[in-house]
């Protein structure tokens, strides 16, 4: 088995931090439609990810020629303030990256697991594999919408899977979630995860020994086909 690529990126202020994600993005999406004419990038909701989307938004690159789909969606619609999506058009999808062509995952269905063949439908317009992956992590070790107990965690998180979809018709973390699965995310060229807080780099080393069923990010930790840098800073 390939020794897991992963590389630790310390950064001394959540500025710096945010400033260096959004450059490691960049770069990645430049590489992309210079190989192959398009590139495309999977982010994540939460806090931590506005910041970078605002330095990224702001960057020089062929946007027209990028996708941006999501990690994981709430399925809420695109006006709730809760809505992924929502975070990207308004935080990422401005000034020059306005150009980006979005690649949501909510639809009208009334729950995420039927909303899954649309979701799939949508991801077949990416360009693949993905030519960056942004991931954040909770205190759970959860990523994207993969958390521990979800019932259906075993085959999110299992790589050799061809399924594309995670959902989670009941509510966790607050609100029903469609989820990308681990399989899925590996076709992809980098996967960038970026966590703020002393708490946060404990669990990273939690997870070096523990199962992914008791904290998911140990998955991404120990695959060994994709190179991970952890991007963290402390504030
Ligand atoms: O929809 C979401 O909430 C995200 O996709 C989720 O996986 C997030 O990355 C983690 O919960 C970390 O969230 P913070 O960045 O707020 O710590």
């Amino acid at each position: 088995m390939i020794v897991p690529d992963i590389t630790n990126h310390r950064h001394a202020t959540a500025e710096v931090f945010a400033q260096a994600v959004a450059d490691r993005i960049a770069k990645q999406l430049r590489l992309g439609v210079e190989d192959h004419g398009a590139a495309s990038l999977a982010v994540p909701g939460g806090t931590t990810p506005g910041p970078i989307f605002d330095a990224l938004a702001k960057m020089q690159l062929c946007w027209a020629r990028v996708a941006v789909t999501l990690t994981d969606e709430r399925w809420v619609p695109v006006s709730d303030r809760s809505s992924n999506e929502a975070l990207v058009r308004h935080r990422l999808l401005q000034g020059p990256a306005a150009e980006a062509h979005m690649i949501g995952l909510y639809d009208a269905s009334p729950k995420p697991s039927l909303g899954i063949p649309g979701a799939e439908t949508a991801l077949r317009q990416l360009s693949r594999p993905l030519d960056a992956v942004l991931l954040g992590m909770g205190g759970d070790g959860h990523f994207a919408s993969l958390f521990p107990g979800l019932p259906d965690l075993a085959e999110g998180l299992n790589p050799e899977s061809a399924t594309i979809c995670i959902a989670s018709d009941a509510p966790i973390n607050g609100q029903p979630r469609l989820s990308l699965s681990l399989g899925f995310l590996l076709r992809s060229r980098l996967i960038l995860l970026a966590i703020r807080g002393a708490d946060k780099l404990a669990v990273i080393e939690r997870a070096k020994t523990a199962a992914a069923s008791e904290l998911p990010i140990a998955a991404i930790l120990r695959q060994g086909r994709v190179p991970v840098e952890i991007h963290f800073t402390e504030e």
